[in-house]
């Protein structure tokens, strides 16, 4: 098949934008099948140093390519003289967030079924040594049989890896003052663990703190951090400050309670061996009647 350009494809409205890209509904005229195109001007990736978060994604997209479920895929690359482009899947369905301010929060049926299809994604991605460093609802994606989808792998960290990126890394701490102040924030400010933001080493227990946001977002309507400023939201962070409404299922409670735990290495799974997944995540009661194999071939439940 030749290398595809932009000419193979109608593109179609904005479907994402991120600070370094533009992600587009598109379809292939030669298929006529639908993709998400992620659009980055080289211009400004170069200007803003972030080479390294694009070169960064295509290789996490790569490492994911057997990966049968819970990511979106990369089906090609390509660019021209100012942009780069990603063809990826299109996830009918959009990000998980405006189904959950939709509906106002999910019930426990399906607050359940996504956390362990999000848990599922979880272990194949640590399992990989890769930490995402950036999970939260817009990065959850809902394809057009309401299955959830992880994207956005821009802040990614491979583990072994030197890490451009990561001012937390041990080999880039004692690098130049240019370099550590190049190194920019990583992940978003609700979603963001307390390692990261007290600038130590991230490890997948920094996606596991993000899990139990984004459940308790789910059970709650709102994420767990909240506040007018982002520097109030990361002291809330870092002091574990949040509130539990009235109502709020126990088990729920219990589960987000045990990943909401400011030491990494006592959040409930970082002591899992990464080869056979969250086993102590699987068997907490909150997922009592979930078969963790057979997820993705299940209807997920209605939204409601
Ligand atoms: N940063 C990234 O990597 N971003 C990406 C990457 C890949 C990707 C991606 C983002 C996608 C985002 C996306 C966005 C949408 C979308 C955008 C706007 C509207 C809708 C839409 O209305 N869908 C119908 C269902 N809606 C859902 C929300 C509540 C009302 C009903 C979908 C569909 N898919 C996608 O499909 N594939």
């Amino acid at each position: 098949r030749h290398k595809r350009s932009p000419k193979d494809f109608i593109f179609g409205k904005v479907i994402g934008e991120g600070s370094f890209s533009t992600v587009y509904l598109a379809k292939d005229i030669h298929t006529n099948k639908e993709y998400a195109i992620k659009v980055c001007e080289k211009r400004h990736i170069i200007k803003e140093r972030k080479t390294q978060y694009v070169k960064r994604e295509k290789e996490v997209l790569n490492m994911l390519a057997n990966a049968k479920h819970y990511f979106v895929r990369l089906f090609c690359t390509f660019q021209d003289v100012e942009r780069l482009y990603f063809v990826l899947s299109y996830a009918k369905n959009g990000e998980l967030l405006p189904h959950i301010t939709k509906n106002g929060s999910f019930d426990i049926e399906c607050t359940k079924f996504y956390s362990a299809e999000i848990l599922r994604g979880l272990e194949y991605l640590h399992g990989l040594g890769i930490i995402h460093r950036d999970l939260k609802p817009e990065n959850i994606l809902l394809d057009d049989k309401m299955h959830a989808l992880i994207t956005d792998f821009g802040s990614a960290k491979i583990l072994g890896e030197p890490d451009q990126t990561d001012s937390s890394s041990q080999d880039h701490r004692e690098t130049s003052t240019r370099t550590q102040r190049r190194n920019s924030f990583v992940g978003t400010a609700q979603y963001v663990s307390p390692e990261l933001l007290s600038n130590k080493i991230s490890s997948p227990a920094s996606d596991l703190w993000a899990f139990g946001c984004i459940i308790y977002q789910m059970v709650a309507g709102l994420p767990p951090f909240r506040s007018r400023s982002e520097y109030q939201i990361f002291q809330k962070i870092l002091q574990v400050d949040y509130e539990v409404p009235d109502g709020f299922c126990e088990v729920a409670r219990n589960l987000v309670g045990l990943l909401l735990v400011r030491e990494p290495s006592q959040r409930l799974g970082a002591n899992d061996k990464q080869s056979i997944g969250y086993t102590s995540i699987r068997a907490h009661p909150f997922f009592n009647g979930i078969d963790f194999e057979k997820l993705h071939e299940q209807t997920p439940p209605p939204i409601c």
